[in-house]
């Protein structure tokens, strides 16, 4: 693919990014937290993130690293399915987490 060749680490992170995406099957952290559907979310949380912001910031390279989980983590708590699920993608991501570090190290 062309775009392997003019931007070998944005096509790195946005397959890495579609892996997350397929993870998190209940879509809870596809789109920005709806201020009207969990109105003290963003009282809690300074730096929210989703993976439609990340897909943005791949393309204008301007890449998050994956602490954004914390934010998940933090928000909710334990006993619900948002906290569960939280934990579910930084235990599977950790796995390729290396692989990224050594990216953004080389960045
Ligand atoms: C109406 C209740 O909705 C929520 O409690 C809720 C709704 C959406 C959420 C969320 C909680 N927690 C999160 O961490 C982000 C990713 N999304």
């Amino acid at each position: 693919a062309t775009e392997l060749k003019i931007q070998p680490f944005a096509f790195l992170l946005r397959n890495t990014l579609d892996q997350l995406v397929e993870i998190d099957t209940n879509k809870i952290f596809c789109e920005p937290v709806d201020r009207d559907e969990v109105p003290d979310y963003y009282v809690h949380i300074e730096q929210p993130m989703d993976f439609t912001t990340m897909r943005e910031k791949i393309a204008e390279q301007k890449y998050r690293t994956m602490d954004d989980f914390q934010n998940c983590l933090s928000y909710n708590s334990k006993d619900t399915v948002f906290y569960r699920a939280g934990l579910k993608l930084r235990d599977q991501f950790s796995t390729v987490l290396p692989l990224h570090q050594c990216v953004s190290h080389y960045r």
